[in-house]
């Protein structure tokens, strides 16, 4: 028994999907041209398909899992359950309209015609705000449509910013913020559930490892209490005696984005030769 996973086949989130794939310890044999291919480690197959039709394939029970953007669940499949967030390809769907346009709110969009490659996601927005627009679905390429007169708004992803500055547009209303996800077919069956709960386990401590960071550090023994009072630990941290009298070796794990904000209050606290090392796995 396996369970079907599919993935992007090319763009944004085929590499990454990939890579949490083999970080989770899952080698898969792959031909780049390949549609489906198995795992060597795990009982795992895995079809590569277009993001847009993921949502029906899941539906369909065609396949058990998936690693899609949540912006196109928003849009085209809102039935379907998430099982694990995976924290990358992080966006959001926004509005935007030419940068010299007057907009003060939703209302100013009344009438007008936007450009969108998701228009589920917008009809939803607009209604919600009691605002009736003209709505033009393109594929691709949608931040160009105000240029050449096709839309006076537009509604895509956005993440730096730079493909609506170079298209002199200006964000105006973030509709819904998106990452990666793991979402689950309604048709699963029991046996894959259980591949399926293994998955993210191992999904879940590949996680918590990108997040956190191990630090090591010499202590004087009587600043110990200081220093330990700002590192939570898993349990709590570990203190082994050094070979010099009257130190320690201190050590814990800390989250990756409060990194530096510690590393200050533990050296002020009295921590020397501090040593950051990533963290592979965490399993909690
Ligand atoms: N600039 C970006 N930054 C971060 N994430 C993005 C960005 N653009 C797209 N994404 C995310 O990656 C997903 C895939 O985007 P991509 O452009 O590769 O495929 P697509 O053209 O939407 O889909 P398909 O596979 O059907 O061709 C999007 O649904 C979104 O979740
Ligand atoms: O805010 P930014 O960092 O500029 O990213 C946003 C752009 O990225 C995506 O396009 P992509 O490059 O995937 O091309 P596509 O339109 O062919 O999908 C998206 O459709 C936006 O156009
Ligand atoms: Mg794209």
């Amino acid at each position: 028994m396996k369970l079907k996973i599919a993935i992007q086949k090319a763009g944004r989130l085929n590499e990454d999907s990939l890579k949490i794939l083999k970080d989770c310890g899952i080698s898969i044999d792959n031909g780049k041209d390949q549609l489906k291919a198995s795992a060597r480690n795990f009982p795992l197959e895995v079809f590569y398909l277009r993001n847009g039709d993921i949502p029906q394939y899941l539906r369909d029970g065609v396949v058990d899992v998936a690693i899609i953007g949540s912006n196109v669940l928003v849009e085209k499949g809102v039935d379907l359950k998430i099982a694990e967030k995976l924290g990358f390809s992080k966006c959001r769907v926004s509005l935007a309209v030419p940068k010299a346009a007057k907009y003060e709110s939703i209302s100013d969009l009344q009438g007008k015609r936007i450009a969108t490659s998701y228009p589920h996601t917008v009809e939803t927005y607009l209604k919600e705000k009691g605002v009736e627009a003209e709505l033009h679905i393109i594929n691709g390429s949608v931040e160009i449509a105000p240029n050449i007169g096709l839309a006076d708004a537009i509604c895509d992803i956005v993440s730096s910013g730079s493909t609506l500055f170079k298209n002199n547009l200006k964000e105006v209303e973030k509709i819904l913020s998106s990452e990666a996800v793991l979402a689950v077919s309604p048709c699963i069956g029991e046996g894959q559930k259980e591949i399926l709960s293994k998955l993210q386990f191992r999904i879940r401590s590949v996680i918590a490892g990108q997040q956190s960071k191990y630090v090591l550090m010499n202590v004087p023994n009587d600043k110990i209490k200081n220093v330990i009072a700002l590192l939570p630990g898993m349990r709590s941290p570990t203190v082994l005696p050094l070979a010099e009298e009257g130190w320690s070796s201190v050590h814990s794990v800390i989250n990756k984005d409060k990194f530096w904000e510690v590393i200050d209050e533990l050296r002020q606290a009295g921590a020397e030769g501090i040593l950051v090392c990533p963290i592979e796995k965490m399993v909690i």
